[in-house]
């Protein structure tokens, strides 16, 4: 049964989000996945008054939470190739104090990642439970999305990356969500020891690369993103999208930038009723 402080907590985290984000003229919004979206789309609902605003989903319960609220969904492969989204708000497992994310406990990983990257801003709502400074601190693994033929070659290769029991997901966390993805691939949950950021490193906490068995944010994401057979990784972390568009434009748009994962802003809904801003460090 929901809590009901952790449910308050989410919509006050939403209503502040989109008071701050949602712009009424916006042509296209990123709507993402979980049980926080819907307070979102519930606050977008109660102050959009632009019939023309076109809202990408980012799977199946994404695009069911836009049609109930009554507002139009567009899929993610309709968008014209120069459009950018005005903004994309989604819901977090866990985040860091360099804004780094975990997602996926729902399953919805890939879409995410395609619509947080297509975002010239990518917004997360979250509750307290989410907010900690380590990734990995209170959620325990990473998810990752597999296809189900590389699933045994995977598991292992996770074990030789450091992850002591990475195992296929079989049955649901406590939020809903499928077993299958929207892709029919399957996903892994992989533990690892908490996730250093790049201040970790400077300080001598460890080399990050896996090599003393500790792991960087962006490392591990992209040791486990070479594996054959893993579609993505609920690792969001890197550049956000303010910063991506910088470089992008810095190199008269030559560059492709893969990034833009990481929000700029994450709203936590406390305990107290009130709401903490985490924002991306200038
Ligand atoms: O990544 C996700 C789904 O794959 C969700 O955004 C994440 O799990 C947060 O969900 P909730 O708002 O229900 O806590």
């Amino acid at each position: 049964m929901a809590d009901a402080s952790v449910e308050s907590a989410k919509r006050a985290a939403a209503i502040q989000a989109v008071a701050d984000h949602f712009d009424p003229s916006a042509s296209h919004v990123g709507i993402g996945s979980g049980t926080t979206i819907v307070y979102v789309v519930e606050a977008i609902k109660a102050k959009s008054t632009n019939p023309n605003i076109r809202f990408v989903p980012t799977g199946y319960q994404s695009r069911q939470v836009i049609v109930q609220a009554g507002l139009t969904p567009i899929a993610f492969d309709s968008l014209p190739e120069q459009v950018m989204l005005d903004v994309a708000f989604d819901g977090a497992d866990e985040v860091d104090e360099d804004l780094n994310c975990i997602k996926g406990g729902g399953a919805c990983l890939f879409q995410e990642k395609l619509v947080a990257e297509r975002a010239k801003k990518f917004v997360c709502v979250a509750d307290y439970r989410k907010k900690q400074s380590r990734l990995l601190t209170n959620w325990p693994t990473i998810p990752i999305e597999v296809a189900p033929i590389a699933v045994p070659t995977v598991l292992h290769s996770l074990r030789v990356l450091g992850s002591p029991s990475p195992k296929l997901r079989t049955t649901l966390l406590e939020k809903s969500g499928p077993l299958k993805t929207d892709q029919d691939f399957f996903i892994i949950d992989a533990p690892f020891p908490s996730l250093l950021i790049e201040a970790d490193m400077a300080s001598g906490k460890g080399k990050g690369d896996g090599s003393d068995g500790t792991w960087e944010v962006t490392k591990i994401a992209q040791a486990i993103k070479e594996l054959t057979g893993v579609l993505e990784v609920g690792i969001f972390s890197g550049l956000n999208g303010v910063d991506a568009e910088s470089v992008r434009a810095k190199s008269g748009g030559r560059t492709v930038v893969t990034g833009g994962q990481k929000p700029v802003a994450v709203y936590f809904g406390l305990q107290d009723g009130t709401v903490e801003l985490r924002v991306a460090k200038a």
